[in-house]
C-alpha cells in the first residue's frame, strides 16, 4: 500500500446476527463475518447471540441495587489493594481519595468536589469463578445483598457458553475444526465486572483527563459487552489512529471485542482495539447538563492460566513469519493485571 493509497476510515461496527450459526444454518458466513470484523476492527455486535434477555435485565438489576447502597456498606467487600488480585468492589477512582454523596441512590457526585475528580470516574464490582483458588472471590457478609452472589454466579456461567459459541465461531472462521479454541477456555478463567458511571456534569467528562474510562485495550482473549441505553463507548479506528467512532447501544446486542491475548494468538491478524467511554454523542454540548449514570457488564474470557499459546495455524507463514513467542495465559495476565492498578 502506497502513501496515496491509505486504508479507509471505518464509520460504525457491523452487526453480525449469530443465529445461523446457533441453528447451523450458516456458520460460515456467520463465522466470515465475525472473523472479518476482528480483523478489520475488533469489535462486533452480535445480535441473537443466545445469553438469556431475562437473566440481562436480572443482572442489570443486581447491579443497580448493589451500586445504590450507601459507601460504607459497598466497600464491605474490598477489592485487594494489590492490582493482581482483581475481585470485590472498587470505589470510584481508587487512586485518588475523593468524597462522594454516599446517600444518593443515583450515585451522583457533589458539585463542590469535582475539582479532584480522578481519571476514571467509575466503580466496578469483579468476579470470577468460585473454585478459583489463586484469585477466590470477594463477597459482601452474609445478611448484605442476599442472592447477590448466586446471581452473579449464575450469569458467569452462563455468558461462559455463549462465549463457546463465540470461539467455535472464530475457529470456524480460521478454517479450523469447530473446538480449536474451546478446550483452553475449558476452565472458564473470566472475569464478570458490574460497571457503574456515576452521573457527573458534562463539563467534568470534557477535561482531557477524566473520562469514564480512559483509552485502553483489554487484554484477555475476547470481551463480551452488555451496555445500557446510554451510550458513550467508542473505538478507535484501526486505520486512522486517535480518531474514534461511537459504538451506541444496540437494544439486544452484545458488543464482543478482541483482547490483546487472541491479537497476539492470532499474530496480530486480529486487532485488539483502544477504546474508552466518554459522554455520549448526544449530550455534547451545555456544559451544566449532567450525564446520566451508565451501567454496563462486561465479561472478559481468558485462556486456562496453564495455556501456552504460540500463533493459531493459518496466522503465519513464511512470508509472515510469527511475531511473538510463546506465552502462557497465567505469565502474560498476570504481567497486565500489576501493570494496570
Ligand atoms: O463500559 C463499557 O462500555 C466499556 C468497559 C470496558 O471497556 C472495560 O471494562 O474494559
Ligand atoms: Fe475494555
Amino acid at each position: 500500500m502506497g502513501p496515496f493509497n491509505k486504508p479507509s476510515p471505518i464509520s460504525s461496527v457491523k452487526t453480525v446476527d449469530f443465529g445461523p450459526f446457533l441453528d447451523g444454518s450458516d456458520k460460515q458466513g456467520v463465522a466470515n463475518a465475525i472473523l472479518d470484523s476482528f480483523k478489520s476492527i475488533g469489535f462486533v455486535y452480535l445480535v441473537n447471540h443466545g445469553l438469556d434477555e431475562a437473566k440481562i435485565a436480572s443482572m442489570f438489576e443486581w447491579s443497580k441495587k448493589l451500586f445504590s447502597q450507601p459507601m460504607d456498606i459497598k466497600q464491605l467487600a474490598p477489592h485487594p489493594v494489590s492490582g493482581a488480585h482483581h475481585r470485590g468492589y472498587s470505589a470510584p477512582g481508587r487512586e485518588k481519595v475523593i468524597q462522594f454523596d454516599d446517600g444518593d441512590s443515583e450515585g451522583s457526585m457533589p458539585v463542590g468536589k469535582l475539582a479532584e475528580v480522578p481519571r476514571d470516574i467509575k466503580e466496578s464490582f469483579e468476579v470470577g469463578r468460585e473454585d478459583d483458588n489463586e484469585m477466590p472471590n470477594i463477597w459482601y457478609p452474609d445478611g448484605i445483598l442476599p442472592g447477590f452472589k448466586e446471581a452473579c454466579l449464575d450469569f458467569y456461567w452462563t455468558c461462559h457458553e455463549v462465549e463457546k459459541d463465540i470461539l467455535r465461531a472464530l475457529a470456524v472462521g480460521f478454517d479450523l475444526p469447530e473446538n480449536y479454541l474451546v478446550p483452553s477456555h475449558s476452565r472458564a478463567d473470566n472475569q464478570l465486572r458490574l460497571l457503574h458511571y456515576p452521573s457527573v456534569p458534562t463539563n467534568v467528562l470534557k477535561d482531557a483527563n477524566a473520562s469514564r474510562i480512559p483509552s485502553h485495550s483489554d487484554f484477555c482473549t475476547l470481551t463480551m459487552l452488555i451496555q445500557d441505553d446510554v451510550g458513550g463507548l467508542e473505538v478507535e479506528d484501526p486505520n486512522r489512529p486517535g480518531s474514534f467512532i461511537p459504538v451506541p447501544p444496540v437494544p439486544g446486542s452484545l458488543v464482543v471485542n478482541a483482547g490483546d491475548f487472541l491479537m497476539r494468538w492470532s499474530n496480530d491478524i486480529i486487532k485488539s482495539t483502544i477504546h474508552r467511554v466518554r459522554t455520549p454523542a448526544s449530550l455534547e454540548s451545555g456544559d451544566d447538563a449532567m450525564v446520566p449514570s451508565r451501567y454496563s457488564i462486561p465479561y472478559f474470557c481468558g485462556a486456562n492460566m496453564d495455556v501456552v499459546v504460540d500463533s493459531i495455524p493459518g496466522t503465519w507463514s513464511e512470508s509472515r513469519p510469527k511475531k511473538h513467542l510463546p506465552i502462557s495465559a497465567r505469565e502474560y495476565i498476570m504481567e497486565r493485571l500489576a501493570a494496570n492498578y
